[in-house]
């Protein structure tokens, strides 16, 4: 169903030799990245949302406002998007300060109408209160990019766009940035479309994917449902994992062990204390999961949980990706295991099978 709560975006035409034929409907909150191999029509994808390519057979709408269809082309200074590229293109002669307030809407506020969010929260979400004054020359790559970030934001989008953001980046200053991505994520209303190649950033901040390949596009949906389902590609990779929203039960600090809850189970993981209540993304890797028959004693793995196998598929000619719901009935949140096909007939395993799921807590982020 189409209504003022989702993005649609549907394009279909030729850019040069290369075809686009896309359409996806998700909802217009969270972060939803568009993940594909390279060149497979991402950043035209996100170029398409923001009017600067216009293929004629394309409709995009955003929380109810049309900014494309049969009649209609809002060229891009019309449509409230904040826009962060690969490469920060900060305007060198203006200080930080200046940089960010560049593009702020003074008319809504002289109007009366609180842009979404403020100069002071955007500097603090972002750590960069101590380069206001700093000229753009003086600044690290992460954080010209972090205050490319602050002067997208502070445009007052309805959505922002961001084009591998992290890509131009060391994988150390990625690191450094990705914290304040969660933080944004977290915090802020505006819906996020993200374009990125690396599926370590998709499994951390996405909450709905638009899986691309050759222009098209395989699937558009929640992320834990993507990964998990093993008609796609993701699930059977060799790093195929899934990204379980959690929440925080407790904290072991004579081991340093976090107590996270998902739907059907709990998990025992090595991080710092949380407040209990709190929201936590946890990340499990499929050849992490090993599978048991019966719950174990005697082990030193931490995280035994009921399940049911759902489904599985071969991986090759020697391996089978199972499809597991947590809980005895099988109803909680969805895990990948990969295993030996050696494994997986010697012990009998079947769809509809109890058991038990086995994860290390060393091996969960
Ligand atoms: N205006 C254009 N004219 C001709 N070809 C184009 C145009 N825009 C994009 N293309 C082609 O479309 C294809 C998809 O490019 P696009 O940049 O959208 O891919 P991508 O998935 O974002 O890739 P990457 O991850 O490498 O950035 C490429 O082959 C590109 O050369």
């Amino acid at each position: 169903m189409i209504d003022d709560q989702t993005i649609e975006a549907v394009f279909r035409g030729r850019l040069g030799g290369f075809v686009l034929d896309t359409a996806f409907t998700l909802p217009a909150h969270g972060l939803t990245a568009l993940f594909g191999p390279s060149g497979c029509g991402k950043t035209s994808v996100l170029r398409c949302i923001a009017g600067l390519t216009r293929i004629a057979d394309g409709l995009c709408r955003v929380g109810g406002d049309t900014w494309q269809d049969k009649t209609t082309f809002r060229p891009p200074h019309m449509r409230p998007i904040g826009y962060v590229f690969q490469e920060a293109s900060l305007f060198p002669h203006l200080s930080v300060r200046r940089n960010l307030t560049y593009g702020a809407p003074h008319k809504s506020t002289a109007a009366g109408v609180k842009p979404a969010v403020g100069f002071e929260e955007t500097v603090d979400l972002l750590g960069i209160g101590h380069l206001l004054d700093r000229a753009p020359a003086k600044l690290s790559g992460g954080e010209r990019q972090r205050v490319a970030i602050g002067r997208a934001l502070l445009s007052d989008p309805r959505l922002l766009l961001m084009d591998e953001p992290l890509s131009a980046l060391d994988a150390e200053t990625k690191e450094e940035i990705l914290p304040f991505l969660e933080r944004l994520h977290a915090r802020l209303a505006v819906p996020i479309l993200y374009v990125s190649h690396a599926i370590s950033e998709v499994e951390r901040l996405a909450d709905h994917l638009v899986l691309m390949n050759e222009g098209k596009v395989l699937a558009a949906g929640r992320l834990g449902d993507l990964q998990s389902d093993p008609r796609l590609p993701l699930a059977l990779s060799r790093d195929a994992s899934v990204s379980l929203d959690a929440t925080v039960e407790g904290h072991d600090s004579t081991y340093g062990l976090l107590e996270l809850s998902v739907r059907g189970g709990r998990f025992l993981v090595p991080a710092p204390a949380g407040c209990s209540g709190e929201m936590r993304r946890l990340s499990i890797k499929a050849g992490d999961v090993s599978l048991s028959l019966q719950p174990s004693s005697g082990s030193t793995i931490l995280n035994i949980l009921p399940c049911r196998i759902l489904s599985h598929t071969r991986r090759g000619e020697h391996e089978v990706v199972a499809v597991l719901g947590l809980g005895s009935d099988g109803m909680g949140a969805h895990l990948l295991a990969r295993m030996t096909r050696r494994s997986w007939t010697m012990l009998h395993l079947g769809d509809g099978q109890p058991l038990f799921a086995q994860v290390k807590s060393v091996a969960l982020r």
